[in-house]
């Protein structure tokens, strides 16, 4: 009874996060009208609300703090509860299975949130003016998500929502964490579903004040949640996780400084075909 009703817990929250990005899809890229309409007359509204339509007109200063707030909110949710430390006290409450399912909730609870709450500011700050050039916003925009997606799928998608320990769980079988792991994009940079982030926040045909305020704000988010994961990597790899850090640049691919003979001293480099295993109990 109880490993069907974690399992349950699992799959309702799975679907939950899933449909909240989609939305968080259609909430960025004003997919209800605007550019998209001129396009294709007759799409339906996706969403009520989006990052620059449907939402509270609120006075400038007010829309500023209630925005940055709902960021704030969002950055400490996910940081707090992806810390090993927390996690470590989470699981003397809850059962290990279940875990990752209520931070993946709490996650997709936090950004409805700011769906619900976010204030628009509408001023214009740049438009492509040619076709061509919405055409290059958008792909940015798709191209961003795409590679979201693509990057949970190259780490382990269903166990970073969750899926695989509470069905792990359900047949019994001893939980182990995700590996440790380098295939394509992670070679060419250490964050590509950051970057794929970053790309989606800014891609488009338009950006509004309002628009800026949310890419930004989630941008200076990524670059201090990239700092204590790879502090928490580092942590858990050692020395595996500093050499990976040398040969291979943060966001911007082709940007690593060579790698020299010196940086190699002391340092024991795991082959990428033997992978580590994160510990997730620690
Ligand atoms: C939301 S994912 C983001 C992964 C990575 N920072 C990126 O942008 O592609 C965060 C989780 O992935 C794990 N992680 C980061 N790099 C990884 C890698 N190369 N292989 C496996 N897990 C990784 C972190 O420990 C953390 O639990």
């Amino acid at each position: 009874m109880k490993r069907s009703a974690i399992l349950l817990f699992g799959l309702v929250t799975y679907a939950i996060f899933f449909a909240t990005f989609l939305y968080l899809i259609a909430f960025t890229g004003n997919l209800q009208a605007t550019a998209l309409a001129e396009w294709l007359p007759r799409l339906p509204a996706l969403v009520p609300r989006s990052v620059d339509l449907g939402g509270q007109p609120t006075p400038m200063a007010t829309a500023v703090l209630v925005n940055l707030g709902l960021v704030l909110v969002f950055g400490l949710q996910h940081s707090v509860m992806a810390r090993l430390g927390f996690k470590a006290w989470l699981r003397q409450r809850l059962p290990a299975s279940a875990e990752r399912s209520v931070y993946v909730l709490l996650a997709s609870l936090v950004l409805m949130l700011l769906f619900w709450q976010w204030r628009p500011l509408p001023g214009l700050l740049w438009s492509a003016a040619t076709p061509v050039g919405q055409a290059i916003g958008w792909a940015v925009f798709a191209g961003g998500f795409g590679l979201v997606l693509l990057s949970t799928f190259l780490i382990d998608h269903f166990d970073l929502f969750g899926l695989r320990q509470v069905w792990q769980q359900f047949i019994g079988r001893a939980e182990g964490g995700h590996a440790f792991v380098t295939p394509l994009l992670y070679r060419l940079v250490r964050h590509p579903l950051y970057l794929g982030f970053i790309l989606a926040l800014w891609g488009g045909p338009t950006m509004t004040v309002g628009h800026a305020l949310f890419a930004g704000s989630l941008t200076a988010y990524i670059l201090v949640a990239i700092r204590f994961e790879e502090r928490d990597l580092a942590h858990q790899l050692g020395d595996r996780y500093r050499a990976y850090r040398q040969r291979v640049p943060m966001l911007v691919p082709f940007t690593a400084r060579p790698f020299r003979e010196e940086d190699s001293a002391g340092i024991v480099v795991a082959a990428d075909g033997h992978p580590t295993v994160l510990d997730r109990h620690r």
